[in-house]
């Protein structure tokens, strides 16, 4: 059984202010991730990467298509399906996202964000301050920034506290989008590194990238896509 297993995923956008205007998001997209396993998606903007990584955490609701899941706590589960309180736990201990972009709660620290994440899952409020200190570290936040609000972070400020607190979880399924956008050489090899690290601990994971050079350095397949589909990929 594999990991993930996506099948027809269709995913349109209708724009009712402009007369139900429908725009493709991704079509018949089938896709297998095996456990412990890294997969890379390239293509231009617009080819619908980030739209196949929203509907697998569920920030988008698939329109067609199932994504069959292997879950810890809930078994097969197809999560074009899965209920909403199936999917806030699944994304609690299973699943993690990154992106450049704040999906934090407004007066919460930096700090306390990265812990937040540790402790839903269960840990200890004492063991989850300690890794999130080292993770934020690993990074390279600067610690005047722990304890403030990230909303005024720089882009890449906002991409590291992202790392951490999706990392910090170690978790079975992880997916990124560009997450080395806006870094420069030494952050990018800081990703690598815990990137390489979650690998080697079982870490499952689809990635979006742009740095081609880096991506060959951690992926095991590609997929690269055009309007809305996958219409190249090969064994990295
Ligand atoms: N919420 C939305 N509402 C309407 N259209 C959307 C929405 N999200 C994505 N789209 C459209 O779906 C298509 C695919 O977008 P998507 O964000 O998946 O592209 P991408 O390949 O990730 O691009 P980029 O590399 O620029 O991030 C685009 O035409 C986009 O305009």
């Amino acid at each position: 059984m594999p990991l993930l297993n996506i099948e027809q995923l269709n995913k349109s956008f209708h724009l009712h202010q402009f007369g139900g205007k429908q725009i493709v998001g991704c079509s018949g997209i089938n896709l297998t991730l095996d456990h412990g396993e890294f997969i890379g998606i390239t293509g231009k903007s617009g080819a619908g990467k980030s739209t196949i990584l929203k509907c697998i955490y569920r920030t988008y609701i698939p329109t067609s298509g199932s994504m069959y899941y292997e879950s810890d706590s809930y078994g097969t589960i197809d999560l074009a399906r899965a209920g909403e309180r199936e999917m806030i736990e699944i994304r609690q201990k299973e699943i993690g996202y990154v992106s450049q972009f704040l999906k934090l709660l407004p007066r919460v620290t930096a700090q306390d964000a990265v812990i937040q994440e540790l402790v839903a899952t269960g840990c200890p409020k004492e063991r989850a301050e300690g890794e999130a200190r080292s993770m934020l570290r690993h990074f390279g936040l600067a610690e005047s920034l722990w304890d403030t609000y990230p909303n005024t972070f720089s882009g890449g400020e906002k991409l590291r506290l992202n790392l951490a607190a999706a990392m910090v979880k170690r978790p079975k399924f992880l997916l990124l989008d560009e997450p080395t956008a806006s870094l420069d050489n030494g952050s990018k090899e800081a990703v690598r590194d815990m990137i390489l690290d979650l690998k080697r601990q079982g870490t499952s994971m689809m990635g979006i990238f742009h740095d081609l050079e880096f991506m060959e350095k951690v992926v095991d397949q590609e997929f690269s896509m055009q309007s809305g589909s996958i219409t190249g990929g090969r064994t990295a």
